[in-house]
């Protein structure tokens, strides 16, 4: 671990990485923090956080950067790790190494650009009638953070993930907790970030990384009164229970926890009557791109029954018969989706389209399956997300039927219809329904894959994320780590950089209701 600048190996119980492929324990063993392990990675965090806050941003976004090039620097000791910990190939993790990096200079970017701060200034009218005060806002760090690392994308969704990018762009110092499904990578990446804030001679405490044998000290992180923010990728139930602590403090804090997702794909008659076999092939790309181990995976698609909607289903079949079965993250993953999809072959009314290979000690082993809108309607357990490459098909008798199946989901990450103009007069009466449930709407295409942009949004409405207002991906994820501070009649000397009258941050700034650039 890293308690601020030292290493520490903790002596409360262990953790090892597990080799899913094989189910081998890995070396070395990692302690789990102690409490009082707990208490100074929170204490010097608070110790940081003023600090920290106060720091140009372009000397953040040189640190950022700097947490880029010290993990490229890790070199293939990394990749070999993480394949080792996770299963995933090497082309997938090179891929997710880049787009970790990528995260972290757009946020450099970001900084350097000054929107994120969003400065009003509105100047005092004394001779208004009653006057008017001179108010200035900006957007200023929450305080320190705690961030869980996700197991499924274990570097841009863990200690230096999105999260943590986007807590450290903002000015927040973070208290990591890594997965213990990958604490070998933790260590190398807590490493990189531990020696970029030593190098830009930052205070020790902008960021730990802890090791938790069970839940008690990731439980007491989200509980210590110094924290002031979550960020969590991973289960609903993990997710909740992290809620319910941080709303029993005597200071509830926000917990930004992106849980579960099934992705609706909607099949619009015309398209589905053009492309069905296309649609299918690509669909099948995606939904078991990974093992399935995405929460944008598309677990359900809705179509209205007939001929067009068999031959999809007979193609996705098809293209699903013929792959191997996939590593899956951890054992306790893989018996997951073994359960998850166990229910559903068990459903009265769910029938088997295909299954994938079988295969390997925890191999994931794909599936596809079809009900009626009816028995979805009627049964709401089949609208659980089954974590894994398992999709569900329900026919609709009619686009009536299939928006009163829209109406029925819980809240999505993403949704995606497929169409061609034909369909859009029936995608027009669709969309708002659909919009209701989601974060982000796309055509035809696939959730999976998230684009690291500024005009991303990675979130959606209960269970998608606990709070709809907010994204884990792209740059507007910053906003969830800040918060408006105005300033009133404030002297020149005291107010921070960013609201002086002169400028010297040089950011874009809303003057009196007039946009100024920087
Ligand atoms: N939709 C999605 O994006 C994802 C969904 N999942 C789902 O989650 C299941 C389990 O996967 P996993 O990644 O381990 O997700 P979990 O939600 O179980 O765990 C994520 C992190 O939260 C911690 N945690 C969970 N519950 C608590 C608690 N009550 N108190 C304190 N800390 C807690 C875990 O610690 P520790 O493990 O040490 O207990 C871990 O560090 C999968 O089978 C899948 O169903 C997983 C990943 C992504
Ligand atoms: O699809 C992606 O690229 C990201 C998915 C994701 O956020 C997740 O699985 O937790």
């Amino acid at each position: 671990m890293f308690i601020g600048a030292h290493e520490v190996t903790g002596s409360n119980g262990q953790v090892f990485g597990i080799d899913p492929a094989t189910g081998e324990q890995l070396d070395p063993a990692f302690g789990g923090a102690t409490p009082a392990d707990l208490e100074r990675a929170c204490a010097l965090a608070a110790e940081a956080a003023e600090p920290f806050a106060a720091l140009a941003p372009a000397k953040r976004a040189d640190f950022l950067e700097s947490i880029a090039e010290k993990i490229m620097a890790l070199g293939d000791d990394l990749i070999v790790r993480v394949m080792q910990e996770s299963g995933l190939p090497r082309a997938r993790l090179e891929g997710e190494r880049g787009r970790t990096c990528n995260q972290l200079r757009l946020f450099a970017g970001v900084l350097r650009a000054g929107h994120y701060l969003d400065v009003r200034i509105d100047p005092a009218l004394p001779d208004r009638a009653p006057p008017r005060p001179d108010l200035r806002v900006a957007n200023e760090a929450i305080g320190p953070v705690a961030v869980f690392g996700a197991s499924n994308f274990p570097l841009a969704f863990s200690v230096a993930g999105g999260d943590t990018a986007s807590a450290l762009a903002a000015g927040c110092p973070v208290v990591a907790k890594a997965h213990p499904a990958h604490p070998g990578t933790s260590e190398l990446i807590g490493r990189a970030v531990r020696d970029a804030v030593a190098a830009a001679g930052l205070p020790e405490g902008v960021f730990s990384l802890i090791m938790d044998s069970g839940h008690a000290i990731g439980a007491a992180l989200v509980a210590d009164p110094r924290i002031k923010a979550v960020g969590f990728t991973g289960s609903r139930r993990g997710g909740l229970a992290l809620l319910e602590i941080a709303r029993q403090r005597a200071e509830p804090i926000p917990v930004y926890a992106e849980m579960s997702s099934i992705n609706p794909v909607v099949l619009f008659p015309r398209a589905l009557a053009e492309k069905a076999e296309a649609t299918a092939k690509a669909f099948v790309g995606s939904l078991t791109l990974g093992a399935g181990q995405f929460c944008t995976n598309p677990g359900l698609v809705l179509a209205v029954e007939g001929e067009a909607l068999d031959r999809f289903v007979i193609a996705a079949g098809e293209a699903l018969t013929t792959l191997p079965a996939q590593t899956m993250l951890t054992p306790g993953i893989a018996s997951a989706y073994r359960e998850g999809v166990a229910a559903l072959t068990g459903h009265a009314d769910v029938e088997i389209v295909a299954r994938g290979a079988e295969g390997g000690q925890h191999g994931g082993q794909a599936g596809l399956f079809v009900t009626s809108a009816e028995a979805f309607l009627a049964h709401r357990e089949l609208q659980d997300e089954i974590f894994g490459a398992a999709s569900l098909v329900v026919r609709c008798p009619d686009l009536a039927t299939l928006g009163t199946v829209i109406d029925a989901l819980e809240g999505q990450l993403t949704a995606a219809i497929h169409i061609v103009p034909a369909d859009e007069p029936a995608a027009a009466d669709l969309l708002p329904r659909l919009r209701a449930k989601v974060g982000r709407l796309l055509v035809n295409g696939y959730g999976t894959g998230v684009e690291v942009a500024h005009a991303m949004v990675h979130g959606g409405p209960y269970p998608a994320t606990s709070d709809a207002r907010t994204t884990s991906v792209g740059s507007l994820a910053i906003a969830r780590f800040l918060r408006p501070v105005c300033y009133q009649d404030m002297p020149e000397a005291l107010l921070p950089d960013a609201l002086k009258q002169a400028n010297p941050l040089g950011v874009p700034r809303l003057v009196d209701g007039a946009m100024q650039a920087g």
